[in-house]
């Protein structure tokens, strides 16, 4: 099968806005104190769609490290809800997508490396492949439906995805 490298970005709230929302306390978003001063609240970053008849839930994802480089083969969506992955163990990792709609071909992928500090959250059938934790196994919150209906479509793509070493 044919094969193609991915070319891996840096995520940013501009880039990643066609496939949903960037969850990071950014001097971007609207913020502003409360608790008499103690807190900062970062307001409203991502929007949670549970879907018809669902319910929003919080998980925890422990994900095995990939190795890399790493061979994206197929991609899912999820069509009635959206889906929320905020790392907890202080690493980077990646995220692979592509927009919502017809599956994706391999050359409609995007790749991009998420710090630390930043969340996503998938927008309801937006195309991404499964957790991509890096170095070692990370956990994350996950927020995403739980309700009646099948919410995972997977296509195997038309060539192989290739995500480099990153640095
Ligand atoms: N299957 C499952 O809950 N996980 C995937 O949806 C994923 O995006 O990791
Ligand atoms: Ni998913």
């Amino acid at each position: 099968m044919k094969t193609l490298e991915l070319a891996v970005e840096p995520l940013s709230r501009e880039a990643f806005a066609p496939f949903g929302d960037v969850i990071e306390a950014s001097e971007a978003v609207r913020h502003f104190p409360i608790n008499g001063g103690n807190t900062e609240r970062y307001h409203d970053l991502a929007s949670i769609e549970p879907g018809p008849e669902g319910r929003a839930i919080v998980s925890i994802f422990r994900g095995q490290p990939r190795a890399l480089p790493f061979r994206v083969e197929m991609m899912e969506r999820h069509p009635l809800g959206s889906q929320a992955f905020i790392p907890l163990s202080g690493r980077p990792y990646l995220v692979v997508v592509a927009p919502a709609g017809a599956p994706p071909a391999a050359t409609d992928l995007r790749v991009f490396l998420a710090r630390a500090d930043q969340g996503v959250n998938y927008r309801t059938g937006v195309w991404h492949h499964p957790l991509l934790a890096l170095d070692a196994v990370c956990d994350f919150l996950v927020v995403d439906r739980s309700g009646p209906g099948h919410n995972c479509d997977e296509v195997q793509l038309d060539a192989v995805a290739v995500i480099p070493t990153v640095a």
